[in-house]
């Protein structure tokens, strides 16, 4: 008889709140259980396009975990990082420059950031059909959590949002939720993140920048707010402001692939990570996240069938035939992240070029 119990882990504590006073964006809040109807979602279709069309960002509350799952879910991330030597890690890190995939650990210190400095953070990335790799053998008793998880997000999150924004172009409901199977062939993954505090030599050369300026390349990516402040958004005013932390909230942004099937209407969000305010800053930062993109056969072109792109205009980055596939768009992402040279530009970015796409990358 398989056990009732959970497998008994750590309790992962979360860092006290900022006290500190910071500019935080302000975003809308998508009540996911109001969505339930039809009526209930044309008023939240409206409400999540504006935001996805000013911001790039919005939270999400409702979604159905209630703060105890959550917090377990939390607990489950930190595993991979303080349950597993760095032997195992070591043994199940991801070959991201040559398969352009995460699956696995992104090791500490694997991407440059500025002027020489490394990045500080790991993570563990898992496929929602978590038996498509094998893992380090403390997360083994947890996949079975871990792929409830996955399809929590995938089901109740992910294609109520995808309705929403489909809406919002006035396409049937299901437009973009077809193109997001569970079961497809795909690259739709969790993730676990952990930071780590830096050197006082590391934070000046970076200018305190963690993880630089930089658009998620899936649709969609859905994260679980956690309390340490450090996540900040480049806003249409060119000025950086903070995600505020929401209990049991989730922060939902835009990434390149739906910037592409939208014809640019929904923006993929720049977004980047600093030094958290001062009384965070000798903790450590664990994320949990679900990333989004549609099946790997996708051609991210835009849905120009769409009334509302008709009259908005469609902003196209590369001719229709020459739109990359969800699979060589992830993949030629995430090969060059963090490890190509990059081209400085007059404006002060650095770019370089995917698919026959400009990236820009932001300080
Ligand atoms: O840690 C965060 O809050 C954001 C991380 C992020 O932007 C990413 O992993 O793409
Ligand atoms: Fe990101």
């Amino acid at each position: 008889m398989p056990s009732l119990t959970v497998p008994q882990i750590p309790h992962y504590i979360s860092p006290p709140v900022t006290k500190e006073t910071l500019e935080y964006a302000e975003l809308a809040v998508i009540d996911l259980s109001k969505a339930d109807d039809a009526h209930g979602r044309a008023a939240m279709a409206l409400q999540a396009s504006e935001a996805m069309r000013t911001h790039g960002f919005f939270y999400v509350v409702n979604h159905g975990y209630t703060p105890e799952q959550t917090a377990r879910m939390f607990d489950i991330a930190d595993v991979p990082f303080s349950g597993v030597s760095s032997e195992e890690k070591h043994t199940y890190t991801a070959r991201m420059k040559d398969t352009g995939s995460y699956q696995g650990y992104k090791p500490r210190q694997y991407w440059h950031i500025n002027n020489g400095v490394h990045d500080q953070l790991e993570h563990y990335n898992i496929n929602r059909d978590v038996t498509k790799r094998e893992h380090p053998e403390a997360i083994r008793p947890l996949l079975g959590e871990i792929e409830a998880f996955a399809r929590h997000t995938h089901f109740n999150v992910l294609h109520p949002v995808l309705r929403l924004l489909a809406l919002g172009l006035e396409l049937p409901e299901d437009a973009l939720v077809d193109l997001h199977g569970f079961s497809s062939v795909g690259e739709t993954y969790v993730r676990f993140m952990k930071y780590y505090p830096r050197t006082q030599d590391e934070e000046l050369k970076t200018k305190n920048v963690w993880l630089k300026g930089h658009t998620d390349f899936g649709t969609i990516t859905v994260l679980y707010s956690q309390s340490v402040a450090a996540l900040q958004i480049l806003g249409r005013d060119g000025t950086w402001k903070w995600i505020k932390h929401m209990e049991n909230a989730l922060v939902i942004n835009a990434g390149d692939a739906l910037e592409f099937l939208s014809g640019g209407y929904y923006k993929a969000t720049i977004h980047r990570v600093v030094q958290p305010p001062v009384d965070q800053q000798n903790h450590t930062r664990l994320g949990l996240f679900y990333f989004c993109m549609t099946d790997d056969a996708i051609r991210l072109a835009p849905l120009s069938e769409s009334p509302v792109l008709q009259r908005a205009g469609i902003i196209r980055r590369v001719e229709d035939v020459d739109a990359p596939t969800m699979e060589a768009w992830r993949k030629g992402r995430t090969s060059a992240y963090g490890q190509s040279a990059l081209k400085a530009t007059y404006e002060g970015t650095e770019e370089e070029l995917i698919n026959g796409v400009v990236v820009k990358h932001y300080n």
